[in-house]
């Protein structure tokens, strides 16, 4: 990219121009971190694409990142994150990862016909709502089914005030519903169980130019490793895509808040019960047994209200133990090495 790329078009927002200096203003240039590797990243700036090396004295950084390089293209700091999605490491390893930083608005796509499910949506809207970004659900597939309302008013009835649109993701006009999301400056990510029509969605939103990616993408996964494809890509309609690989397997971990963003009736509810540590089973005082006796509240939202609560304490539990564990065994080994250096003193 050679041509001046207008910092808006990257993303740039007033949240972060709030956050230079007066010197920043005159001197610092702000890049948007497209690819983070082990030992480098590539980032985009006005002036284009650099690769930066990374260091030590660096902090963490991610995808979708904001930053200042000096003139000379030197990295100065990281700009305070608007939003962050982190998650459990996947299989046995319990480490938080950084997923993907400033997406402004998640589409979290649940197809119509064979995937619909009100808790794993649940599931999903907690992960959005932790991360800080807005959620929008978006029904899949809706051209399978003969009318698709009643599933939208199913999800709106459960979650009032959340957005849902129902569309067709291979139909461009059926995306236009998407527009309000995808103003020049804003960047969109898309969460979704396999199968639900990301890809589809994706390739309608961007155009031409990802199918080409897509099919690059494709060879990868046969063993070819030339990377070209981009975690950051220009939608059509504006607006940016953060599409990356760890979006797709997300789990819940320490999502409290996330969670009671999303049962915010519930949350609300058990702040009332009688007993702080209420499990809403059977206890006395208990106010959102009584919002289920009364018909206020749904038994199947509060099941899934407590299965996500299970799962983050359990995931959030596992992730502090690893902390504490990773200390002991450090103290372990430093004891361990001072020990032997007592020892090697002591023969010579
Ligand atoms: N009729 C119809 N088919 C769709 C729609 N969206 C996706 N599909 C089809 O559903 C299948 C799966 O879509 P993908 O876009 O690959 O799904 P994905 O969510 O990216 O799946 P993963 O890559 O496994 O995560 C494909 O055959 C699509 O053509 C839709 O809105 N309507
Ligand atoms: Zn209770």
């Amino acid at each position: 990219m050679s041509d001046l790329v207008p910092l808006a078009s990257l993303g740039w927002q007033p949240f972060f121009q709030q956050q230079l200096t007066l010197d920043e203003w005159d001197s610092a240039v702000p890049a948007r971190v497209l690819e983070y590797h082990r030992s480098e990243m590539r980032v985009l700036s006005e002036q284009g694409e650099t690769v930066i090396p990374l260091q030590h004295a660096m902090p963490k950084m991610v995808v979708g990142d904001w930053l200042l390089l000096d003139e000379a293209q030197v990295f100065q700091r990281l700009l305070e994150r608007k939003t962050l999605f982190q998650r459990k490491a996947a299989g046995t390893e319990v480490r938080s990862q950084l997923i993907a930083a400033n997406v402004d608005t998640a589409f979290i796509v649940c197809s119509i016909n064979d995937d619909f499910n009100l808790n794993r949506i649940e599931r999903y809207l907690a992960l959005v709502n932790e991360a800080g970004a807005e959620p929008v659900l978006v029904l899949s597939k809706a051209d399978l089914v003969e009318d698709p309302t009643q599933w939208v008013r199913e999800v709106q009835q459960a979650n009032p005030g959340v957005m849902v649109e129902s569309v067709n993701g291979l139909s461009k006009e059926s995306l236009a519903a998407l527009a309000p999301w995808m103003a020049e400056g804003a960047t969109i990510a898309v969460l979704g169980s396999s199968g639900v029509g990301k890809s589809t969605l994706i390739n309608t939103l961007a155009g031409k130019e990802r199918q080409l990616t897509g099919a690059i993408r494709d060879d990868d996964s046969k063993g070819r490793h030339t990377t070209t494809s981009r975690s950051l890509l220009p939608l059509e309609q504006g607006g940016l895509m953060l599409d990356t690989p760890g979006m797709r397997e997300i789990q819940l971990a320490n999502s409290e808040s996330g969670i009671d963003t999303t049962f915010a009736e519930i949350a609300e509810l058990a702040r009332q019960c009688r007993f702080s540590d209420c499990l809403h089973q059977s206890e006395p005082g208990c106010e959102v047994r009584r919002a289920i006796e009364r018909g206020e509240l749904d038994e199947r939202r509060l099941e899934s209200y407590l299965k996500l609560r299970r799962e983050d304490a359990f995931n959030s539990a596992s992730l502090a133990e690893r902390r504490s564990a990773d200390k002991a065994l450090g103290k372990f080994y430093k004891r361990t090495l001072s020990e032997s250096g007592k020892l090697k003193g002591r023969d010579s």
